[in-house]
């Protein structure tokens, strides 16, 4: 089975505003609420390709209702931790150019942490566990650590997508893949990145920190895979942008889904760039039949 964990799942509400001027009243032409947080939108991708998963975390309040509703109503199995302060609310603003404020996440009681933390007792060899976003702060930087170290236990395998010290020290736990943007990489080194060589160099330390399998994503600028067997790149596929959050979770969602339907690493790698473009593409996540109209314009070379 795989598992998606969102610690800090979010709706997404995505405003849309014609010129921005700071200081003043503006209007919205168009406004939408999503469920979020980077471990769902995983869910909805995996779900889409039909492929089984559950979906884990904490929810709570009238957020955490709405995005319970969702899953539901999308058929996607989920065993959230009830807690009781409400999920957050993240501002997805769209003007000439787009801007998010992602809240710190609700507070989570030690007895709400214990109770997911045993959700992974059970867990079972052939289990891919994926970690998506941040930690809200009242788990502590450590949260990941302790789940991976009961993945570790059952001879799991794991995805971590997060940022700083928490994704730094799952590296020596060898997860399956890692997925940051070329951002994240930069961040993660403490350097800027200018040119392709300098990502593949950064990415390549990645894999000799433990990663088994690295993609770094570049938006509309192409992804690079690094896995045992050497480098790989990907254009993207060409088209309007309508809406690019969930884009790099949906890449994550693509690249396992088609991993485990087929264990081909550059399947896998075609199917998450075409996915997290379709996603780009549209207002939502994207639709089985939006990616698989993308898979076939995605080519993927050796370096
Ligand atoms: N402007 C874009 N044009 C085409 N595809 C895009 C664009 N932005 C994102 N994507 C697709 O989504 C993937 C992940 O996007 P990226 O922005 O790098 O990740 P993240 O959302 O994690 O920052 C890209 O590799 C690409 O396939
Ligand atoms: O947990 P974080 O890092 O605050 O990120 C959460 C946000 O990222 C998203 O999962 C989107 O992520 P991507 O655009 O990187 O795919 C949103 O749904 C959510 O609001």
């Amino acid at each position: 089975m795989i598992y998606t964990v969102t610690l800090n799942p979010a709706i997404d509400y995505i405003v849309e505003v014609n010129d921005l001027t700071v200081g003043e009243v503006n209007r919205m032409h168009n406004d939408l609420k999503l469920p979020g947080g980077k471990g769902i939108n995983v869910s909805r991708i995996l779900n889409e390709l039909t492929v089984a998963n559950q979906a884990l975390g904490f929810l709570g309040g009238f957020t955490g209702e709405f995005i319970k509703n969702c899953l539901n109503d999308f058929k996607i199995p989920n065993n959230f931790i009830q807690i009781a302060a409400d999920t957050r609310i993240n501002v997805k603003l769209k003007a000439t150019a787009e801007t998010e404020i992602n809240a710190q996440g609700p507070a989570i009681t030690p007895a709400e942490a214990k109770q997911l933390l045993a959700q992974f007792d059970e867990l079972q060899a052939a289990d891919i566990v994926i970690l998506s976003g941040s930690i809200p702060p009242a788990l502590g930087r450590d949260f990941y650590d302790k789940i991976i170290a009961k993945v570790k236990q059952a001879g799991a395998q794991f995805v971590i997508d997060t940022t700083g010290d928490p994704l730094e020290r799952a590296l020596a736990q060898k997860p399956l893949l890692v997925k940051p943007n070329h951002h994240e990489l930069a961040d993660l080194f403490h350097v800027s990145l200018e040119t392709k060589d300098d990502i593949i160099t950064y990415g390549q330390k990645l894999r000799r920190l433990g990663a088994q399998n690295v993609l770094v994503s570049m938006a509309g600028a192409g992804a690079i895979l690094i896995t045992a067997e050497g480098v790989f790149e990907s254009n993207v596929p060409t088209g309007t942008v309508k809406n690019s959050v969930g884009a790099g979770d949906s890449m994550i969602g693509g690249f396992i889904g088609a991993f485990v339907q087929t264990g081909d690493l550059l399947t896998a790698f075609q199917t998450g760039v075409a996915t997290g473009s379709a996603t780009a593409f549209s207002y939502d996540i994207a639709t089985a039949a939006e990616i698989a109209n993308l898979v076939p314009t995605v080519n993927v070379t050796k370096k």
